[in-house]
């Protein structure tokens, strides 16, 4: 073992999109770094999340689209290859290797160290090699911690021996499970639950509160469950699981007792009851953080509870937002302050300046990929509510636009626009529909670009095109 330590301008733990992204950033800049990765370069993201996810939902989606358009083949809307969609996800996600990632690394002269990284004091980081080598690295400007987020589960009694599935195994399962039972009623529970039921399996949706995407305007989640109905998953609101047991041991089915006294079986439970930050073991004692928090940040994406702003954190695990555009934002403004601050330059710290997340608190996209999908940006209704912010809101059925009508028969959509009435800028846009996820930008641009509504009178849709949604809420809100 070498005890000196190789030093780097700055040191990336955790290679998942985030880290990736802050260490290009960096490196573009002329800063020398160094990335460590303990899995699979690219992270959740790439291998058990986004994209394996998405490779289970567009055939299904594609199939609920193509059930409302006359004249297709009616074998369109039949039974999903579930192996032929299973294998493809397999593409998709290399087969869970990450060379094409190390290559991109190497091209961009960034260095990777694979291994588990944990800070030993400020500024360094020991990193444990998979052969049990440990190598030690010491940052001149900065460690960005990027090290994400895992499923965190409920404390049930027996979750040790039911190996339940977590969302890794709802993204990487090489089997259609007969009965599935889906615990929650955010975006992975919605999510998986309209792969897995599209896929063949009998899904029954566990949900402790009322609705679904509760960080949603209402009518989302409304349409969401119904279309979840509808597609034959048994969707339970008000149920809270007790316990959950595989009484006659691996492979056996899973006994499922309620808080209410019901019973069910299944042969397998998700558990998508929210994140945890991955900050248990690395290190955070050691720069007098408690090992297992969100790590806090500013605007600049510093920790600032330590001193000497060496530390940044970006991506899930600083909570702000668990998104991998979001975090990737983060990564490029984080690698834009690490650069600034190591050759002497002061920061843009104004709203929107090159050195501030302010779209983390301004402007979020996210897109849930359900039929009908969710599309939403800003403020919603009840964030306005809850943080005092007077606003006009304007509602319209997506389904009257000339483009809906053609898109599908019977299209069923709403659309709302939350407008500022003393700056006249819209503040929050969500879309419910088939088809709207790639409207969603043109409403980020205006959110983020504060246009005013009287210049977006003059932004014209295409005919016949969804877009027109546009031009009728405005209409509908200028009267
Ligand atoms: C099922 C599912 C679907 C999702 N779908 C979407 C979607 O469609 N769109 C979207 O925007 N977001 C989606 N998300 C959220 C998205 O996956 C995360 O926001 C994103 O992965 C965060 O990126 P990250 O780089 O911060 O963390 P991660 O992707 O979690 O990467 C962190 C990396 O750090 C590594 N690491 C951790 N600790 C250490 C250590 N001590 N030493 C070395 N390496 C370490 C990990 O191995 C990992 O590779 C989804 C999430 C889930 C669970
Ligand atoms: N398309 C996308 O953008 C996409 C897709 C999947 C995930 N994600 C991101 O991943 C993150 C994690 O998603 P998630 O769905 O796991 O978390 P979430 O926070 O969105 O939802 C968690 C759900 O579990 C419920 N819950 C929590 N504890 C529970 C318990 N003990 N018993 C029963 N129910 C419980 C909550 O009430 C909630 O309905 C989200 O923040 C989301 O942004 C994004």
């Amino acid at each position: 073992m070498n005890d000196a330590p190789r030093t780097y301008d700055v040191v990336v733990i955790g290679a998942g999109p985030v880290g990736e992204n802050v260490a290009d950033r960096t490196r573009a800049a002329g800063l020398s770094t160094v990335i460590i990765e303990s899995e699979l370069i690219g992270g959740e993201c790439s291998f058990w999340a986004c994209e394996p996810s998405k490779a289970l939902l567009r055939p299904v989606l594609v199939r609920a689209d193509a059930r409302r358009v006359v004249g297709l083949d009616p074998g369109m809307g039949g039974a999903l290859d579930a192996a032929a969609v299973l294998a493809h996800r397999d593409e998709i996600v290399s087969n869970w290797t990450d060379d094409d990632q190390v290559d991109w690394l190497t091209s961009v002269g960034v260095d990777l160290v694979r291994g588990h990284g944990r800070m030993e004091g400020p500024r360094h980081v020991a990193v444990r090699t998979p052969d049990g080598a440990t190598v030690r690295l010491e940052a001149r400007q900065a460690v960005a911690v990027c090290t994400g987020s895992r499923a965190a589960l409920p404390d049930l009694p027996g979750l040790d021996t039911l190996r339940p599935w977590t969302s890794r195994n709802a993204t990487s399962a090489h089997e259609v499970p007969g009965r599935l039972a889906v615990v929650g009623g955010g975006v992975v529970a919605v999510e998986m639950a309209t792969a897995w039921q599209g896929l063949g399996a009998q899904v029954t949706l566990l949900v402790r509160g009322t609705g679904l995407l509760s960080r949603m305007e209402p009518f989302a989640g409304e349409m969401v469950a119904d279309s979840l109905r509808e597609a034959g998953v048994d969707v339970r609101f008000d149920t809270t699981v007790a316990s959950a047991v595989r009484e006659d041991g691996p492979g056996s089915e899973v006994r499922i007792t309620l808080a209410d006294g019901g019973q069910m079986v299944a042969d397998e439970i998700l558990f998508a009851t929210g994140r945890a930050p991955r900050t248990d073991d690395i290190g955070l004692e050691s720069i007098g953080l408690t090992p297992g928090s969100w790590l806090t940040v500013d605007d600049t994406g510093v920790v600032p509870e330590v001193p000497g702003g060496w530390l940044y954190a970006a991506g899930d695990v600083n909570r702000r937002a668990l998104l991998t555009h979001q975090g990737k934002y983060q990564a490029r403004i984080t690698g834009a302050v690490i650069a600034a601050r190591a050759n002497g330059e002061s920061l843009d710290e104004r709203p929107w300046g090159a050195h501030q997340t302010t779209a983390d608190t301004a402007a979020v996209p996210q897109v849930v990929f359900t039929h009908p999908e969710i599309a939403s940006v800003g403020l919603t209704t009840t964030e306005a509510r809850r943080t005092g912010r007077h606003v006009d809101v304007i509602d319209y059925e997506i389904g009257s636009v000339a483009g809906a009508v053609q898109y599908a028969k019977g299209y069923q959509g709403k659309a709302r626009m939350l407008v500022d009435p003393d700056r006249s800028t819209v503040v929050g846009v969500t879309f419910a529909g088939p088809g709207v996820a790639e409207l969603l930008h043109s409403a980020t641009v205006v959110v983020a670009g504060e246009t005013p509504v009287e210049r977006l009178w003059h932004a014209v849709p295409a005919f016949p095109t969804i877009s027109e949604v546009w031009l009728r809420l405005l209409e509908t809100y200028r009267g």
